[in-house]
């Protein structure tokens, strides 16, 4: 059952570990902390462990309070995959679909199968491909829309679409989804038809004709969609003139969650960080561990990490909401100097009512 109601701070006891509530915004941004907790647990005369857990909520916008549930405003996520033809984005998509969980829809793909299918269509898609020119738009949709609605998965990467105006606007109107953010493969003309002569898939446009035919399309059709879409800051460049896996290590920095960049941040600096997702009432949570530890990490600046990833260097906290400076409500029972810890606890943010600890249930 969720428990929609606002609640109070969880009760401080100094005998067992303390609890960390960290509010953030009303649940409106993508990547936000939502629960922490501080567990200490002592070892020996002199050696303490603490281990925070961090929760940080997973979806975008939707309205909890309203409903209670994730489900309920379940939308969709698109991410458009651009670039010249033999840029590498079916392969870099490839990638992406197995660290990332999203289902790859490839335009061009989709309206191959349809010539195979033997759908009327199928002969005048066959001679635009021929030719390198763009299927009309509500060819292509009605496809790219049927594979969404046929799949169960919410995350979409949606290659080789919108190609041209006509594309961006359509779909668009048609399905009223705007893409999270367009990935954009940026690749010199010459590497890229150096790929395309070897890429060896028995494709009918893949002969030096038609590629110089696909090349004008791009820059005189494709290129400005991408510049539109850069005009509203949703592109992500990336220089595909590279080896696969470099290409690909800077992708994974655009997908990889604020959580993570934290994580690896600090994993640089004598913390241990792990991290994994948990499911609750059908919600998914990336769960951060930190373990600290007193031989490797002074106290003091245990506590000074924590407070710094907490509060300020967390990118995606919905500063708006919060109504800082941020109150360290109580730091309990902490003995400096490496003795022990046996608890420690602090309350972020001064607006009780935001908290909604739907996560209380995590051990
Ligand atoms: N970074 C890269 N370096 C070298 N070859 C690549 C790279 N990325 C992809 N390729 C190869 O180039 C060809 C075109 O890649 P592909 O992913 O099909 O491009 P696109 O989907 O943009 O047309 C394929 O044969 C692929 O194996
Ligand atoms: N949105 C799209 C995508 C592809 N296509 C057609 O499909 C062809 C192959 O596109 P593709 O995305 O599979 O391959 P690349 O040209 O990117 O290598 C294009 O040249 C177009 O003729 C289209 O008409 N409309």
């Amino acid at each position: 059952m969720a428990n929609n109601k606002p609640v109070r701070a969880p009760c401080l006891d100094d005998t067992t570990a303390n609890a960390v509530f960290v509010a953030v915004g009303r649940w409106s941004s993508l990547q936000s902390l939502v629960w922490a907790r501080i567990l200490g647990v002592r070892f020996g005369e002199k050696e303490f462990v603490s281990v925070v857990v961090l929760m940080f909520y997973q979806f975008g916008e939707c309205d909890l309070e309203a409903n209670g549930s994730a489900h309920a405003n379940k939308k969709v996520t698109v991410v458009f995959v651009l670039g010249g033809p033999g840029s590498g984005k079916g392969t870099q998509c490839s990638n992406i679909v197995e660290h990332f969980g999203y289902t790859h829809l490839s335009a061009g793909d989709l309206l191959r199968a349809e010539i195979k299918s033997g759908s009327e269509n199928g002969t005048m898609i066959q001679n635009m491909i021929k030719e390198g020119k763009i299927v009309p738009s509500e060819v292509t949709i009605k496809l790219l829309q049927r594979a969404i609605q046929e799949n169960g998965n919410d995350k979409f990467l949606i290659d080789g679409f919108p190609r041209n105006e006509e594309n961006r606007a359509a779909f668009e109107s048609v399905t009223g989804i705007e893409p999270e953010f367009v990935l954009f493969f940026d690749c010199p003309e010459e590497e890229m038809e150096k790929r395309l002569l070897s890429r060896n898939q028995g494709r009918e446009d893949d002969n030096i004709e038609t590629i110089r035919k696909r090349f004008n399309v791009y820059m005189e059709s494709s290129l400005p969609v991408i510049e539109y879409y850069k005009a509203k800051g949703k592109v992500r460049k990336i220089n595909a003139a590279r080896p696969i896996e470099e290409v690909f290590k800077a992708v994974k920095a655009v997908f990889t969650p604020e959580s993570e960049k934290v994580v690896l941040k600090y994993m640089a600096s004598g913390i241990d960080l792990h991290n994994g997702f948990l499911h609750l009432e059908g919600i998914q949570f990336t769960v951060v561990l930190i373990i600290l530890r007193t031989r490797k990490v002074q106290f003091k600046e245990a506590i000074a990490s924590i407070l710094l990833l907490i509060s300020t260097d967390i990118s995606f906290f919905d500063r708006s909401a919060i109504n800082f400076p941020i109150t360290l409500h109580a730091l309990l029972s902490v003995r400096d100097g490496n003795v022990f810890l046996r608890s420690l606890a602090f309350v972020v943010a001064t607006d009780i009512t935001l908290l909604v600890p739907r996560c209380i249930t995590f051990a």
